[in-house]
């Protein structure tokens, strides 16, 4: 008999975006994302992080203080990073986010033909660019569906050889 408890999809490819957050530099806010093709495989992958070239430790990370002396202007945010990263046609493709995307991430999402997007965590929900992303998302028949934060995903490697 097959095992019971295996991961669903949704929860296979948002574990993967929360693992490539893990990679991220940003010492508040670790978001990532995984882009899946219809036929289930994984297309592209990113979290927040710095453009090429621009070096970790010489770029500020802090979020207060002149706009130019933060890291909001630097930033790579991880939905853009994921579909820049893809060198793969990402029309109909569905965008796995841990955190719900802003509204520069979702013109880049729409204009790349991603129709739908599953995000875990919506703290940003009533911002502005939050809403302008809803509106926008709406707009261009992209469908966006929240996952239940019920998953802790726990990989011990050594139990499962
Ligand atoms: N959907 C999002 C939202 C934000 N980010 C990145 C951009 C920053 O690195 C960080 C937010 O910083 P905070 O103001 O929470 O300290 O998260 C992203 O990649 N995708
Ligand atoms: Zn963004």
């Amino acid at each position: 008999m097959k095992r019971e408890n295996y991961l669903s999809w949704d929860e296979y490819f948002i574990g993967l975006a929360h693992l490539s957050a893990l990679r991220s530099k940003d010492p508040n806010t670790q978001v990532g994302a995984c882009i899946v093709s219809q036929d289930k495989k994984v297309v592209g992958i990113g979290y927040n992080g710095l453009p090429k070239g621009c070096d970790d430790d010489e770029f500020p990370w802090g979020k207060v203080g002149d706009n130019l002396d933060t890291k909001y202007p630097y930033v790579v945010h991880a939905e853009l990073n994921a579909i820049l990263n893809s060198g793969a046609d990402l029309r109909n493709c569905t965008l796995y986010v841990s955190l719900f995307p802003c509204n520069e991430c979702a013109k880049a999402i729409i204009q790349a033909g991603i129709t739908r997007v599953v995000y875990e965590c919506d703290k940003n929900w009533t911002s502005d660019g939050a809403i302008a992303s809803r509106k926008m998302f709406d707009a261009a028949c992209v469908t966006y569906d929240k996952l239940p934060k019920r998953y802790t995903i726990h990989i011990d490697i050594e139990d499962n050889v």
